[in-house]
């Protein structure tokens, strides 16, 4: 039986988490860490793996602390660019027994998305991305639309594809978006959504427009519970769920 700790136990995916874990037969929840709980119960309740949903802005200590009591780690919170998974491997020099599974989006749709835009990449001339997301998120862009910016911009890259064409030189309310390694990435917070991306590809006369869509976060349990049981046979930093799918 993996015992599993949560942090963000009480947050919007660690709930839903929790709900899932307990109703398989393989797993189960031994703590449930939110906003000022001790992360001792972690150690004392003899969790076998951390879920980290807590908010982007404490989840890098705690997940760095996971690794000092020798916990796998299964990292959902977002904002884990490069910079984030070098100090993971940093740190797991000394703790080498140690797994950390970083998974940007737990939905299937999202991750082929990933996967069918970084096949696309070096194929069209432009590329931006357009994250949809539900306005009490606090980080932008999303952890998603980060991690497909930076498999398109690798597969861009290793092709020698030119950057995306733009003439804008005047944009004083920075309507064109940001830039994650050359690639613009649109925020957008509207009520009524839950998690959606859209990456759209353009060449002369022919747009791709990819996009996916997740409305429910009963939709990304079952990546959720995959990560989990996974993440014990992954050793190192692995990052995407595409690696438990076999898709990339
Ligand atoms: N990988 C994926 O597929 C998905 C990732 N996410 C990411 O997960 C993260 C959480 O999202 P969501 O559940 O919507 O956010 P919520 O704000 O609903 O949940 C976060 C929870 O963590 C609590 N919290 C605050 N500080 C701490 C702390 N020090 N230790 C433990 N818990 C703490 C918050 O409490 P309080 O509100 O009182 O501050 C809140 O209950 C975000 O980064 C989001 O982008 C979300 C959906 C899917
Ligand atoms: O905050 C959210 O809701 C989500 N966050 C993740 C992200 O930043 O990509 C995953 C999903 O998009 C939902």
């Amino acid at each position: 039986m993996t015992q599993v700790a949560v942090l963000g136990a009480r947050g919007r995916m660690g709930e839903a988490s929790v709900r899932a874990i307990e109703a398989t037969s393989d797993m189960s929840v031994v703590a449930e860490i939110d906003v000022d709980d001790n992360l001792r119960e972690i150690v004392e309740k003899k969790a076998n793996v951390v879920l980290v949903f807590s908010p982007p802005g404490v989840a890098h200590e705690q997940v760095q602390w996971c690794i000092e009591q020798g916990i796998h780690v299964v990292v959902g919170t977002s904002g884990f660019d490069e910079d984030a998974v070098q100090q993971i491997r940093a740190a797991l020099i000394e703790r080498d027994e140690v797994n950390v599974f970083v998974v940007p989006n737990f939905s299937v749709g999202a991750v082929l998305l990933t996967q069918f835009a970084a096949k696309a990449a070096p194929l069209f001339e432009s590329v931006e991305i357009i994250e949809m997301h539900h306005p009490d998120k606090v980080d932008a862009p999303s952890g998603t639309a980060q991690h497909t910016a930076e498999l398109i911009a690798r597969a861009r890259a290793k092709a020698g594809s030119a950057p995306s064409p733009d003439a804008t030189s005047r944009d004083p309310h920075g309507t064109r978006g940001g830039r994650i390694e050359e690639v613009n990435v649109h925020a957008v917070r509207v009520r009524g959504f839950m998690s959606s991306q859209e990456v759209l590809f353009g060449s002369e006369g022919e747009i791709l427009r990819l996009r996916y869509d997740s409305v429910t976060r009963e939709s990304l349990m079952p990546g959720v519970l995959a990560a989990l049981r996974a993440v014990p046979g992954l050793p190192g930093v692995t990052i995407g769920l595409e690696t438990v799918l076999s898709l990339g």
